[in-house]
């Protein structure tokens, strides 16, 4: 059984990079002018691309490494342990999800991957002091990335043209959830069979999502919602913003909740002779921060003169407590009418979902 480290040869294919690398430094400096500029090519990233890589955004590559060792130090625990803090609650969406536990692919297909969700709720977190106070480490980084959060809702609200500190207050406090990812060595031969993925395709149902990924590749972008899956190849320094399902519906389809994947790495011949046709791939590694609005908040079009809604309200607490029950087969929650409201739009979002790979949809 062959295994290679990360690719640091030239990939076979793939080599295409058609996504903008944004500074965020200009919008973190605070000027009418640096907001506006940031603004401006995040509006053209989304529109043109649907995909934005951004650098400069005020967390340093350090702390990125540390945070990969972290998620490292997590992982490599006996599955017993990671069992104990199992996510079985959706409206808490904290804990360890085991390889198998979670799909969101309305064909059944499998995602080869596990989990920790981290949103601060300590009973489900490794105990005080526990993998050296790795709780403690969570809990900090977990805030900067909300700090992070804050500033691009911020920016997205000048994208949408509207108003940033009354958008900012709309959404009251936002509600990050911290993923750290861990796709572990898979056999070549399984991914290229039939509906097999590290992870399938998919958007996310928050407001948008930070996502950052170690030196291995293999997460792919279908930008116009067409099945032509591109690679975003990982670039140290940065980390991808993309658009979730909450501000397509909130901005009535003006920005594009990303359809994404992760598949096998783009490797070389020489990586692929390496592994052989019965090796196994790399591990994998990748964390992801779903920013979603106040539990409360009302999903409500922002609709524009002249056109109709493209959806209807929904609470955003409901919306996202009713796809984590249906991603982690728990039950849907439907005891108020904003429960069933939510499970009814989630309802429509699987059926657009399936119907995407059969007629393929551009926004
Ligand atoms: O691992 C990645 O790069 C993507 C993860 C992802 O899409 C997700 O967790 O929703
Ligand atoms: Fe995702």
């Amino acid at each position: 059984m062959g295994s290679i480290g990360p690719a640091d040869d030239t990939p076979q294919t793939g080599t295409e990079f058609p996504f903008p690398i944004v500074s965020f430094q200009p919008f973190l400096d605070g000027t009418p002018e640096g907001k506006k500029e940031v603004a401006d090519r995040l509006y053209d990233a989304f529109h043109n691309f649907g995909w934005v890589y951004l650098k400069d955004f005020g967390i340093s590559q350090s702390e990125i490494e540390e945070m990969f060792r972290r998620s490292k130090q997590f992982h490599d625990q006996p599955t017993e342990w990671k069992e104990k803090l199992r996510l079985n609650d959706p409206s808490v969406s904290q804990g360890y999800t085991a390889d198998g536990a979670e799909s969101s692919d309305p064909h059944g297909g499998r995602s080869h991957k596990e989990c920790y969700e981290h949103r601060k709720v300590n009973e489900l977190c490794p105990a005080e002091g526990e993998l050296d106070d790795w709780t403690a480490w969570a809990n900090t980084f977990y805030k900067k990335l909300l700090d992070l959060a804050s500033h691009v809702a911020s920016a997205l609200a000048t994208v949408l043209g509207l108003d940033a500190d009354e958008f900012r207050a709309q959404l009251g406090q936002l509600d990050g959830q911290l993923r750290l990812l861990h796709y572990m060595p898979v056999a070549r031969k399984t991914l290229e069979s039939g509906r097999n993925f590290r992870i399938n395709p998919h958007t996310d149902y928050g407001l948008f999502t930070l996502l950052f990924q170690d030196s291995v590749g293999g997460l792919e972008v279908d930008r116009f919602h067409d099945g032509k899956f591109v690679s975003a190849t990982p670039i140290p320094g940065t980390c991808v913003i993309n658009v979730a399902d909450i501000l397509q519906r909130l901005s009535n389809d003006g920005l594009r909740s990303t359809r994404h994947r992760v598949m096998a790495p783009k490797l070389s011949q020489k990586q692929l002779d390496a592994i052989g046709p019965d090796g196994y791939l790399p591990a994998r590694y990748s964390t992801a921060f779903f920013v979603h609005p106040e539990r409360n908040f009302l999903v409500d079009p922002i609709v524009k003169e002249g056109d109709k809604p493209h959806y209807e309200p929904c609470v955003a607490g409901c919306w996202r407590d009713a796809i984590t029950a249906k991603n982690y087969r728990l039950p849907i929650p439907m005891d108020t009418p904003e429960q069933v409201q939510a499970a009814k739009c989630v309802d429509l979002r699987y059926m657009m979902a399936a119907n995407i790979e059969k007629k393929p949809r551009v926004i």
